[in-house]
Parts: C-alpha cells; sequence; structure tokens
C-alpha cells in the first residue's frame, strides 16, 4: 500500500550544520507516529521539511505517493500544530478556526458548519466567541489543534503540542488527543516530543532520533521492551544497562551467575553487551540477596521510591537505580542491601551505533 508520508533519503543542512542525514521513513495513512529524541536531535527538522517550512539539501519528500518536495506549504494539505499555540490574538477563537478556511475560498455556509464541527470535535464548542486571551493555555492549544483539523488534511503534524503546559494539563490533553486519534481513524499523525511518556501513550510506532539521525523504529512496546540499541534502552524508560557476559544464545553472566535474556540481534558469545533492566524490575530486599549493592541514596517520589545502588560485581561497583513501593525494612544510605534481577531482561549493544 502506498504510504501517507514518505522521507526518501531526506537531508537538511544549516550552512555548515547538519540538522538532518539522510533519513528514510514511511508512515502508514491512519497511523500515528512519534519522532522521539532529545533536543537538538533533528525531529522538528524533519517536521519542517515535511510540511515545506525548510527545503531539504537532497532527498524527496512524498505524500500518498506523490512527490511534493518542490510544493509550497500551503498547498501540501497538511494540518500543524506548533508549541506555542500561535493562534492570531486579534481574533476571536471562530475566526482563528476559520482562517484556513477562508484563504481557501471555503464556501461561508461551509465554513460556520466547520467550524463548529471542530470546535466540538475538541471540546471548545461554547467558546466559540472568545479571544485567545481568555482562554487557559490547554484551552488554546485545543483551539490551534481544531484550527489544523478545519481544512480537514490526511496528515496531522503536531511539533511538541503540550510543551508549554504544566504537568497535570499534559496529562488531560494526552487523554483529549487520544479520543481525538479515535474519532479520526483515517487521519496521519507525526507527533514530534522529546517526552517519552507522551510518545508511549499515543503512538502506534515511534522513531527515535539522535543527532540528525534516526537510531530505530518500531512500534512503541517493541521499542520499550526490547530496544535494540543502548540509546533507545537508555532514552525510552530509563534503563539500567548493566555489563553482562553472553555465555550462549539467551543466556549471559551477572556476578558469577547465570540469566536468562531476551536475545535480541546477534551476540556472541564473549561479546560486550548490557542488560537493560528497568528500575522496577530490580528487587531489593534487607540482607542478602542474589547480588549484592550498596545503598547511595533514597529519593521518595510520591508514587514510590527510587534507590541508587552500587552493585558489586567484583571490582567495579556498578550504578543501578532501583523502583520500590515501599523502603520499610531497608537498611540506612550506606549499607548493603540484597538485590535480585529477574529473568527475561533484554540484551542491549554496547557502544553500537545507537
Ligand atoms: N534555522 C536554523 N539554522 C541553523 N541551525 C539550525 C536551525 N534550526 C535548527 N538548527 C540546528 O539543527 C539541529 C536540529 O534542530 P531541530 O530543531 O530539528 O532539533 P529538535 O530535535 O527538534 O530539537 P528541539 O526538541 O530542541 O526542538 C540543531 O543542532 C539545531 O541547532
Amino acid at each position: 500500500m502506498t504510504a501517507a508520508v514518505e522521507f526518501r533519503g531526506v537531508s537538511v543542512h544549516y550552512g555548515q550544520t547538519c540538522a538532518l542525514a539522510p533519513l528514510d521513513l514511511s508512515v502508514a495513512r491512519g497511523e500515528t507516529l512519534a519522532l522521539l529524541g532529545p533536543s537538538g536531535s533533528g525531529k522538528s527538522t524533519a517536521l519542517k521539511a515535511l510540511a515545506g517550512f525548510v527545503r531539504p539539501s537532497a532527498g524527496r519528500v512524498l505524500l500518498e505517493g506523490r512527490d511534493v518536495t518542490d510544493v509550497p506549504p500551503h498547498l501540501r494539505g497538511l494540518g500543524v500544530v506548533v508549541q506555542s499555540y500561535a493562534l492570531f490574538p486579534h481574533m476571536r477563537v471562530d475566526d482563528n478556526v476559520a482562517f484556513g478556511l477562508k484563504a481557501r475560498k471555503t464556501p461561508r455556509a461551509e465554513i460556520a458548519a466547520r467550524v463548529s464541527e471542530v470546535l466540538n470535535l475538541v471540546g471548545m464548542g461554547d467558546y466559540a466567541r472568545r479571544f485567545p486571551r481568555e482562554l487557559s493555555g490547554g484551552q488554546q492549544q485545543r483551539v490551534a489543534i481544531a484550527r489544523a483539523l478545519a481544512i480537514r488534511p490526511d496528515v496531522l503534524l503536531l511539533d511538541e503540542p503540550l510543551s508549554a503546559l504544566d504537568a497535570t494539563l499534559r496529562e488531560d490533553m494526552i487523554a483529549e488527543l487520544l479520543r481525538l486519534r479515535a474519532e479520526l481513524p483515517d487521519t496521519t499523525l507525526i507527533y514530534v516530543t522529546h517526552d517519552q511518556s507522551e510518545a508511549l501513550a499515543l503512538a502506534d510506532r515511534i522513531a527515535v532520533m539522535r543527532d540528525a539521525r534516526l537510531v530505530e523504529t518500531g512500534p512503541s512496546e517493541q521499542l520499550y521492551h526490547r530496544p535494540s540499541t543502548e540509546f533507545t534502552a537508555a532514552f525510552l524508560g530509563a534503563s539500567n544497562l548493566i555489563p553482562v557476559e553472553v555465555i550462549r544464545a539467551g543466556t549471559v553472566r551477572l556476578g558469577g551467575r547465570e540469566l536468562a535474556a531476551e536475545p535480541m540481534g546477534e551476540f556472541g558469545a564473549g561479546q560486550a553487551v548490557a542488560l537493560g533492566v528497568r528500575p522496577h524490575r530490580v528487587g531489593v530486599h534487607p540482607g542478602t540477596g542474589a547480588y549484592t549493592a550498596r545503598l547511595r541514596g533514597v529519593q521518595w517520589r510520591g508514587s514510590g521510591f527510587r534507590l541508587d545502588l552500587d552493585l558489586e560485581l567484583g571490582g567495579e561497583p556498578c550504578p543501578v537505580r532501583a523502583e520500590v513501593p515501599s523502603v520499610d525494612g531497608l537498611p540506612a544510605v550506606g549499607e548493603t542491601v540484597g538485590v535480585s534481577i529477574p529473568d527475561g531482561c533484554p540484551l542491549v549493544a554496547v557502544g553500537g551505533t545507537g
């Protein structure tokens, strides 16, 4: 099937700076893809190349199989929502939403119907006559989404749309976006974020970016549970990366003990790899366990405790983070605790392309 969006070797340079190394990526119709990566990794640049706001130095951009590389932004038919709402301050909500439709010379009666349809869709039907300054940040962002949807785009681009909102509002907006998602099953969504929890909550598939390059792409659950690069493991869920030795396929040695591991990729015996262990999977007990660690620090995180541990494996201690619901019975900071690492954690290549 023809992809809704395709980047074919798209690269972008700003003078000497390579903001996007040749990117090959396809997005299917109706799919939600998150472009996830730290600041400066090239996510926004990829989105701008797709929207037509920057010209690729090389490569082609295709929409539904049509090469749009030379088509100006307003003729690409995309909906775009950026971080800072960018509503026109002197226009009321309904006029803001109608703006793109008027520019397209849509008949007046149809404009009115569409404006009210999309405002209702984002739960802002009662606010049509307000000015942006009379709305909260979250409400303004809803209007910005309604404005982008008014032209009925096949593809909606969202560039860090929640980053100007506070944490509680962000949670509400994620729920809103999921609802919207369900109402628009044929719309393709590309969502740029540096926030892994937003990407996991919203995306079918995540494309992880770093230093202007695509590191890896895969279904969200797969990348979370079985990342194939060190970078993804650390970035998407703050995994501990504990060096282990491969004994044979599916079995590793950690501090004199054998553990079953998810064998991702091809790892040969004796190769340096790490076990990706999420903090909540590290077991911590008073007394002794399979391993011993020194407790370096305890932080209360509301829903539980974060423990910073130095795992003793003979040689340099290995820093490991654990998350536990309670610290009852655990010794004081500076003392040793027992630690267990479960079977079945994924293996991750160390020092690879990630
Ligand atoms: N107009 C520009 N001129 C020069 N360099 C730029 C320009 N825009 C971006 N860059 C550089 O290109 C690189 C990628 O930037 P980009 O905005 O795509 O990153 P990002 O992953 O979206 O980051 P953020 O999350 O901070 O927006 C960065 O090194 C940035 O400094």
